[in-house]
This record gives C-alpha cells, structure tokens and sequence, in this order.
C-alpha cells in the first residue's frame, strides 16, 4: 500500500513539474533536440555521467549535433530545465548580449570568490565591471611584460633540467609560471611557486579548484546545505578560509603601506609622488578606482583579486600548454615561429619587453589558433532571464538555459570553411576574418574576458621565452600522433596526457 501511494505521489509530483515547466515544453517541441533520450525527472542528466573524458566527448558529440542542424542549436533536458546548445555565431551574440545572468549551476562556484565579478549576480556584477575596466588599461597592462619577461625567463631556466631528458609534462612549468605572473601582478606578491614545489598558496589553490571542478560535475552537491554536511566540504573550506587570509593580510598590509605614503607625502614634497610612480598592481588599481578609503571594503578588494587570480592562471596556462602541444606535432609551424623570434631578438639573450610583442604577429596568428582548436573554457552557459526571440522566429522562454558551445562554434565550417579541423595559423594572418566573431575563446557581449589582452600577452611573452631557448619535439610515445588529441573536461578543457612533450636545447651549453 505504501509503495503505490508513493508511485501516486511521484506520477503527481511529476505532473506537477511539467505544468509547471509547460512553457519549457512547448518550446521544446518548436526547436531541435538531442538525440539522447530524454529520461523521467532527470531529463538527460544522465548523458554526463563518467569521467571527465567521457564527459568532454559528449559535449563534443552535442556540439556537432548542433553543427549539423541548419538553425546552428540543439537542445537537451537538465532535470526539469530545458537547455538551447548554440553552436551558431548570431544566435549565441544574441544571448551573450541579452542575457548576463550566468546560470544556476555556476553558483557552487561561488564558494572562493563570493560575489567576484566572474559570478556575480548582474546587480552586483556591473558596477564591480566598471571598477574593473579601467585597470586593464593598455598602459597598465604595459607595464606587467616586465613581470612576465622576468617569470618567463625563471620558467625557461626551470625547464633545463627537463630538456633533453625525453618525454615529461610541461604543465606544471607553464601553471606556476602563470601563479607566479598573476600573483605579481595583483596582490604584488611573490608567491615563487615555480622554484618552490611544496608552496603551500599554489598547492591550495590547486587544491581548491579540483575540488570546485569536482563540485561542479556532481549536481547533487550543488546544493550548499547538502554539501556542507558532506565530509569533503570541510577541505574545501579550510583551502578557502588558508586562501582568504593570505590575501586578507596582503590587502590589510597594501592599506597600510599607502595610509603611510600619503603621511609622507604631506610631511615631504612632490618628489616622492614621482618615485612612487611605477608599477602599480591590480591591487593598488582596485584600490585606486573603487575610490581609496571610501572605495572597496577589504572583502570587496579580496573577492575582486581572487577573480583574477582564479580567471587568470590556469585559462592562460591551458592555452600555453596546447600552443606547445600543437607546436611539437607541427615543426613547419614552429619553425616560423622561430624564425619571426630571430628577426625580433636575433641571437641576443636580452629580456623580451613590452614593444617586443606586437612585433611577433605570427605567434600571436598561432595562439589564437590553438584557442581556437582548444579553447581552454570550451562552454559558457547563461540564465534566460527574459525571452528572446532567436533568428529563426522561436521564442526562449524567461526561466531555460543556454549553453554557448564555444567549441562547436570553432570549429563549426560555417564560419571556418572546409579545414576547420586544421590547425592553419594563416586563417588569422591571410585577410581580415570573415566571421571575426566567430572567435568566442574569451567570449562575447559585455559579460565577455576583461583578461583577454592580458592573457595574450602573458601567453605570448612565455612562448617566446620557451621557444627562443628550445626546440619543441613531440611525445611520440604518449600520443597517437595519427589522431586528435584525447580531451577532458572539468571547469576547463584540458589534455588527458598531461601537455607532454620533449625539449631540445637550442644551443648547445
Ligand atoms: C587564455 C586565457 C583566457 C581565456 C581563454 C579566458 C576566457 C574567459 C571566458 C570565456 C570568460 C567569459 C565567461 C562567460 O562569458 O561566461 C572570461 C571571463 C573573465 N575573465 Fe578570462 N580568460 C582568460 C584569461 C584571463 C586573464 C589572464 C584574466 C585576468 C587577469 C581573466 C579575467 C577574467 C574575468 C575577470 C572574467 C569575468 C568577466 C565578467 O564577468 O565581467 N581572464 N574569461
């Protein structure tokens, strides 16, 4: 008897749901839609499940059915919400410009960097943007090559014991060489993770992320109460907590340090002010531009810092790893590369600077094309918070999904033509791009990468250091070099093998 009345009460339950989500329904029936089948109550949740491989090759799989549709999307059932997948240019700009909402399922992510732009809910989220904006100032941005010159160089003489030895991971190099840059740059600090291994910030922070990622893939822990009674929840939160009080302690220390200029600054003359001119962290920007004492509260600095931090280290270091990835299957290309890095520094050890840069347009031709073919964050997804009428005369309903599939839209031959599974740099250099915003790896709209210059910058600055002293050679013992690169996903798209690859010194020592 209990068990039919249980039965009764989910077939309701059921029922209730779907009245409920009636509006979902129609609008499923008006647009294409997976071709998984759609399970009771968990909708096609199910098609997730496993590993973080399996996981990729199924977004891999949705986003060619959405090539392969004519209107560009397909569209699937997360438990009782529907999805749009887009893998189309006008549709995806669209939503990325309607819809700044991130959605629901983003907020587990929340945990480190609280109310931090890369999160926010839009009303706290714009004037955060606006705060944010101006410190990404071409002549601030300037100003950090010098950091990554000098990072770059500690990275390349890092790499010494591993060249010449055969295959080995290049990711843990290219990662604390980010750390080291991003933290530098924003809090002023140096962290030194790529001379220390044990460094505790980096290995918290590592940390920290994999157990986000972990959060992430697993919907039933989305919930904070449920996680917080799980037993994983108290090593997050001690990472968090070990995280937050060494930025709480820099931030307290930066406020410090300015509250005694300024006292100088009255008791000496203009001088000083002139000394103190140079480079200014983000940290020092944030304060500066949020308004000074009157400006961001020490958690507000916190959580503004930690996005970039967090935003900033392992996207960029994802892109410089499948640059040295491709790079070692393609020795035509990398050629080039070396051969536009002799006409800028010849044979010279000098530093790269900051005028360097835009001279190497042929590497910058070969970033853009990894993140292209590799997009280190490979899917955006929004909240449709009002409805949207798409190109094709369907309506989104306030309440779905969206799932811009930046992946599929890279490769999609639309927009990139018959090759555009090919790694072809040229495609960037040839002529202007014909569907410029067919290239979403920092996404689109005004909710889009404010990092985007920075990380080109920060990627470039490191490739050229790598590549000026080694030669990259494949790991053809690790890969099968007759086919595609095996890919997981967890927050980001990375390579299963790890980024592995052999060095060959340039010069004989
Ligand atoms: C290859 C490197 C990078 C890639 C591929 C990348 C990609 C992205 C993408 C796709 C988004 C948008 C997410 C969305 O629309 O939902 C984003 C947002 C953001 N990125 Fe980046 N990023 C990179 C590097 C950086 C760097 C170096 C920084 C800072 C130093 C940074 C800071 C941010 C911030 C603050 C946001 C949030 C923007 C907002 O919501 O207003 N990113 N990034």
């Amino acid at each position: 008897m209990l068990i039919q009345i249980l039965l009764v009460f989910i077939v309701v339950w059921m029922f209730v749901l779907r009245w409920q989500k009636r509006n979902m329904v129609e609008l499923s029936q008006k647009i294409p839609m997976t071709k998984y089948r759609s399970l009771p109550l968990i909708g096609h949740a199910y098609i997730f499940f496993g590993s973080d491989e399996d996981r990729m090759e199924m977004f891999q799989k949705l986003g060619r059915e959405a090539i392969e549709d004519d209107e560009g999307i397909t569209s699937l059932w997360q438990g009782q919400k529907l999805y749009i997948v887009s893998a189309d240019v006008k549709v995806s700009e669209l939503i990325l410009k309607s819809c700044l909402e991130k959605d629901d399922a983003l907020k587990c992510l929340q945990m480190l960097t609280g109310n931090g732009s890369v999160f926010a809910p839009v009303k706290i989220w714009r004037p955060r943007r606006k705060v944010l904006a101006p410190t990404f100032s071409p002549r601030n941005l300037s100003q950090f090559v010098e950091i990554f010159s000098r990072q770059s160089s500690i990275m390349a003489e890092q790499l010494q014991s591993a060249a010449g030895t055969g295959a080995f991971s290049i990711w843990n190099y290219i990662t604390t060489y980010t750390m080291d840059s991003v933290c530098e740059s924003t809090l002023g600090v140096a962290v030194n993770s790529q001379k220390q291994v044990e460094q505790p910030f980096l290995k918290r922070f590592e940390l920290h992320t994999q157990l986000d990622s972990a959060r992430l893939v697993q919907p039933w822990f989305h919930n904070e109460a449920v996680y917080k009674i799980t037993p994983i929840y108290k090593k997050h939160a001690k990472c968090r907590d070990y995280i937050c009080e060494f930025v709480d302690q820099i931030i307290k220390k930066k406020r410090q340090s300015i509250a005694d200029e300024k006292e100088a600054m009255v008791e000496s003359d203009q001088d000083l002010k002139q000394d103190k001119e140079g480079l200014k962290t983000f940290l020092e920007l944030l304060i500066e531009t949020s308004g000074g004492n009157r400006g961001y509260t020490n958690i507000e600095l916190r959580e503004e810092t930690l996005v970039l931090v967090l935003a900033g280290t392992d996207t960029s270091a994802v892109g410089a790893a499948f640059t040295s990835v491709l790079l070692s299957r393609h020795p035509d290309i990398q050629a080039k590369v070396y051969q536009e890095l002799q006409e800028v520094f010849g044979d010279s050890d000098r530093p790269i600077v900051a005028d360097d840069l835009p001279r190497l347009k042929y590497l910058d031709a070969v970033i853009r094309e990894t993140l292209r073919l590799y997009p280190s964050v490979p899917i955006i997804a929004r909240k449709i918070d009002k409805e949207i009428t798409l190109p094709s005369g369907v309506t989104l309903v306030k309440g779905c999904g969206a799932v811009i599939h930046i992946w599929a839209i890279h490769r999609n031959p639309r927009y990139w033509g018959e090759d555009a599974e090919e790694f072809r740099p040229e495609r960037f250099l040839d002529s202007t791009l014909k569907y410029p915003a067919a290239f979403m790896a920092f996404s689109h709209g005004p909710r889009a990468c404010i990092g985007y210059q920075y990380a080109m910058m920060s990627m470039k600055t490191a490739m050229a250091a790598l590549l000026r002293q080694y030669k990259i050679l494949p790991a053809t013992d690790t890969y099968d070099m007759d086919k595609p690169l095996r890919l997981k996903f967890d927050v980001m798209m990375r390579d299963v093998h790890h980024f592995t690859v052999q060095l060959e010194p340039r010069r004989k020592a």
